[in-house]
């Protein structure tokens, strides 16, 4: 666990004890982690855990109740517009226009990034190449699947060639082929010196892909440090049921029963059920 006191400036990202309540429920409760720059660095944690609060509040889109966070050394809250510019923080499919075409969505993100327009579109049509979807560059988003959205949400988080790249979920949805593509570019993104933060549930794609693992849980981190180290020799999932402990031994739902027909009222089957005609 991080030493407490100021974030750490040599690090990627540095949290020192992050602080969120929505009314009555705590969401994020003192969590410090250090994230290594060249990381590749997996978020995991069951629903509710507090990994997107976490994410929203080092990436400058939530201000915190308390705590404190750094990216590369720049106070999330006292440098905003410098950190922000360190990283790109791939929206949420409702966060984008769906009534421009993917190539257009990518010139406007390029450009709010103070990019001209022309260095907006070559990038916009290297990136629309390296996922598969040159064929639907003019094409509206809405009408993307949800595969194909969720690209073009990655690719607008990587147009100013961000130090830091923040993916929430970023293969769910996402085919085989286009899976492997983004993964082999996150890949050459981190052996170029990038670091790559993802929240994920697919814990065989943590353990495959991540270099270092944050298991959070109730808005805490409960373990932390390169894969290999948090697994402990075991399967990177059993450890995570270990430490979450959130496996319901007796979970039976006495109703769901697949080899009989069901009974709406919620009674006992009657003798007339069990006797009519199948
Ligand atoms: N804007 C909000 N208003 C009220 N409660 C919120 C808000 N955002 C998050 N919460 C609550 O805070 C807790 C943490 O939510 P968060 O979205 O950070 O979890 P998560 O780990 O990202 O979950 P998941 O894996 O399901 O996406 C949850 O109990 C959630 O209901």
């Amino acid at each position: 666990m991080p030493a407490p006191g100021a974030p750490d400036p040599h690090m990627a990202v540095s949290m020192r004890g992050l602080f969120k309540r929505f009314d009555d429920k705590v969401a994020v409760d003192g969590l410090s982690l250090d994230i290594p720059v060249g990381s590749f660095y997996g978020l995991v944690g069951p629903n509710g855990a507090g990994k997107t609060t976490t994410i929203n509040m080092f990436t400058g889109m939530l201000v915190p109740d308390a705590g404190a966070a750094a990216i590369l050394g720049h106070d999330v809250w006292a440098d905003t517009a410098r950190a922000k510019r360190l990283i790109g923080l791939m929206p949420q499919p409702d966060q984008i226009f769906t009534t421009l075409t993917g190539m257009q969505l990518l010139v406007y993100a390029g450009m709010l990034r103070g990019m001209g327009r022309a260095e907006a579109s070559r990038r916009g049509a290297d990136l629309l190449a390296a996922f598969d979807l040159t064929d639907s560059a003019h094409v509206m988003v809405r009408d993307y699947s949800a595969g194909m959205t969720k690209k073009i949400c990655l690719a607008t988080a990587m147009i100013h060639s961000p130090r830091i790249l923040v993916l929430d979920e970023p293969f769910e949805a996402v085919d085989p082929i286009s899976s492997a593509n983004i993964k082999d570019i996150l890949a050459e993104y981190v052996a170029t010196g990038g670091t790559v933060i993802i929240s994920s549930h697919v814990m065989a794609l943590v353990e495959r892909m991540c270099t270092h693992v944050a298991v959070i849980d109730h808005g805490r981190v409960v373990a932390a440090g390169t894969v290999d180290a948090v697994a402990g020799g075991e399967d990177l999932e059993e450890r995570f049921l270990q430490l979450v402990g959130g496996r319901h031994g007796a979970a039976r739902i006495s109703w769901l029963d697949g080899g009989e027909d069901g009974d709406a009222t919620g009674g006992a089957r009657t003798a007339a059920h069990e006797g009519g005609a199948r």
